[in-house]
């Protein structure tokens, strides 16, 4: 018996020894697979079980929180990220919760997501704004695959080829006459001008005209419960909602406790888009049967219904294009127009010699035709020279990978969120010399293709995410820009001198200037000219 025992107690013995050197052994490989898996991985704050880095970045947010609101909104995560960047360099890895992401901030980086593996690196995480601001992933910006490449086609050959903006130039000059008539009218009165609401008014007049036939005030027949019912309103709600976080974009389990309200919010705003596009749609659609139209004809939501066989497009899809294209449209365009007209008014000189090239090409008794611009290399360099130093969009939406992937010597998991990093881009001091400085001459005589070529410059996006609207855009900002500096003298409201004019960046995902700019303007040209 007391053999036995013995026998036991030892064999208890041993198989302690046994499970003791298995366990640690185990422990050994789990934590050896971490570090193995984070070397691989690019720099990046620490990350802790489960919640990866976002007690930190939460810690950053409270640190420079400035209102009651303890909530991470874009506003505070951009200027958190562009410390991310001066600590750990051009690529940082996050993890927040379960989802990783990827900040690339430099040309070359830029190029291995954009050129060289887009393909593999153009899909979007499927968020909740994405599917009601995106109608269930049918739009431009949120859908990929089979439906994202007949989109762009349809783009790049109908809704937003040369063509078609020639055929749509008429609107723009009516609606730049508006604008015009509008500053003249506030001048004479000495009134302030609001630049941003202004330019806003133009962008968004001719995108509902081009789109559907419609003003920038019509919601306000409709009654659905917009804010302030006018387009304009209208898509500063979209940019209020999809610039705040939520918890389940991190912890994508948790998006059925809606924690912060946002699902409700974007449901509600769908809601109300559907029952707007829907009431147009359905007038078009009978517009297009009846000989007798009562709307413009051919605007971009006739050639959309019009569209047969694998061409043809859901309403869903339809509501998509047309919600991109106001939002997309814009908001980027207007941003760049006030960056433009602040930094010229701070610069005095090349304010100067931008009205003197336009005097001597287009002349003081009337106001400049599109086919003119190309003629204006000063002003030209000027437009270029904003969109390097002020991208209205900053940082890229979400482009993910669906497999795992090599970027320079690191390996990143599928399913990884890269941001491009497009101001930082534009800003990098070893290819642009002094940066900061707005210098209209860097773009003289050098071709900005030849910059977005190498990446060095990336206003637009790049590859099959580039932006469709690209050359929409830039004749908005230009037509705009051009007739604002050529019809009127700027100058800071009473009391303030150029360098009074604050160039504070609001952090959002659209970056206008924080502060709404306002100017007094003094018309420069005869005044049949603004009420023509
Ligand atoms: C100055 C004006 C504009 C600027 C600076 C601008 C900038 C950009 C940028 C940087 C992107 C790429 C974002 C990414 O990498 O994820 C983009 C995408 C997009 N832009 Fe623009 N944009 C402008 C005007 C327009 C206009 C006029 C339209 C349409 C009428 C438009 C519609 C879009 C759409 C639909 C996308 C999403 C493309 C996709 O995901 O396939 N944009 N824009």
């Amino acid at each position: 018996m007391e053999r036995w025992l013995h026998l036991v107690m030892d064999h208890r013995y041993f198989l302690g020894i046994i499970f003791f050197t298995k366990l640690s052994s185990w422990f050994y490989e789990l934590y050896s697979k971490r570090v193995e898996r984070m070397t691989k991985l690019p720099p990046g704050p620490f990350q802790w079980p489960k919640f990866g880095s976002l007690p930190q970045l939460m810690f950053l947010n409270w640190g420079r929180r400035t209102s009651s609101s303890s909530s991470i909104t874009t506003s505070s995560l951009r200027s958190i990220l562009e410390r991310l960047v001066t600590q750990y360099g051009p690529l940082v890895f996050l993890h927040l919760g379960s989802q990783s992401f990827v900040l690339v901030s430099n040309g070359e980086m830029a190029r291995e997501v954009l050129d060289v593996h887009d393909a593999e690196y153009y899909y979007r995480p499927h968020t909740t704004v994405a599917k009601y601001l995106g109608f269930e992933f049918n739009d431009i910006g949120f859908s990929t695959g089979k439906h994202h490449r007949l989109v762009r086609k349809l783009c790049a050959t109908q809704l937003l080829s040369h063509e078609s903006l020639n055929k749509y130039e008429y609107i723009r000059n009516e609606a730049r006459a508006t604008m015009i008539n509008t500053v003249w009218k506030s001048a004479s009165h000495g009134n302030v001008i609001e630049v941003r609401d202004l330019v806003l008014d133009f962008t968004t007049n001719v995108l509902c005209r081009m789109l559907m036939s419609r003003t920038h005030l019509d919601i306000a027949n409709i009654g659905l419960g917009f804010k302030q019912e006018t387009f304009k309103s209208l898509v500063q709600e979209i940019m209020e909602v999809v610039g705040k976080l939520d918890t389940s974009m991190f912890i994508p389990w948790m998006r059925w406790l809606d924690l912060e309200g946002r699902t409700i919010e974007l449901k509600e705003l769908n809601r109300r888009l559907v029952k707007y596009f829907k009431g147009v749609i359905e007038e078009h659609e009978k517009s297009l049967e009846s000989e007798d139209r009562a709307h413009e004809s051919n605007d971009i939501l006739d050639v959309l219904l019009s569209l047969e066989g694998d061409d043809m497009l859901s309403d869903e899809a339809i509501m998509g294009i047309l919600l991109d294209m106001v939002v997309g449209g814009t908001s980027p365009s207007s941003s760049s127009v006030e960056w433009a007209l602040a930094e010229l008014v701070c610069n005095p000189v090349i304010l100067d010699k931008v009205q003197s090239e336009l005097d001597q090409i287009v002349g003081r008794d009337c106001i400049l035709k599109e086919t003119d611009l190309p003629r204006l290399p000063y002003f030209q360099a000027v437009v270029k020279e904003t969109l390097r130093l002020h991208p209205a969009i900053p940082l890229s939406l979400p482009h993910m990978n669906i497999v795992p992937f090599q970027l320079a010597n690191y390996e990143l998991p599928e399913m990884t969120s890269v941001i491009v990093n497009y101001e930082a881009i534009g800003r990098d001091s070893t290819v642009w010399q002094n940066p900061l400085e707005f210098k209209p001459e860097r773009f003289l005589n050098v071709e900005i293709s030849t910059h977005i070529k190498a990446l060095e410059v990336l206003p637009f996006g790049y590859g099959r995410r580039a932006c469709p609207g690209a050359n929409l855009g830039l004749s908005l900002v230009q037509l705009a820009l051009a007739s604002l500096v050529q019809g009127f003298d700027w100058t800071p409201c009473a009391g303030q001198i150029p360098h009074d004019i604050d160039l504070i960046e609001s952090s959002d995902f659209i970056c206008f200037k924080a502060h709404k700019l306002q100017l007094l303007g003094t018309p420069r040209l005869a005044a049949s000219v603004y009420q023509s």
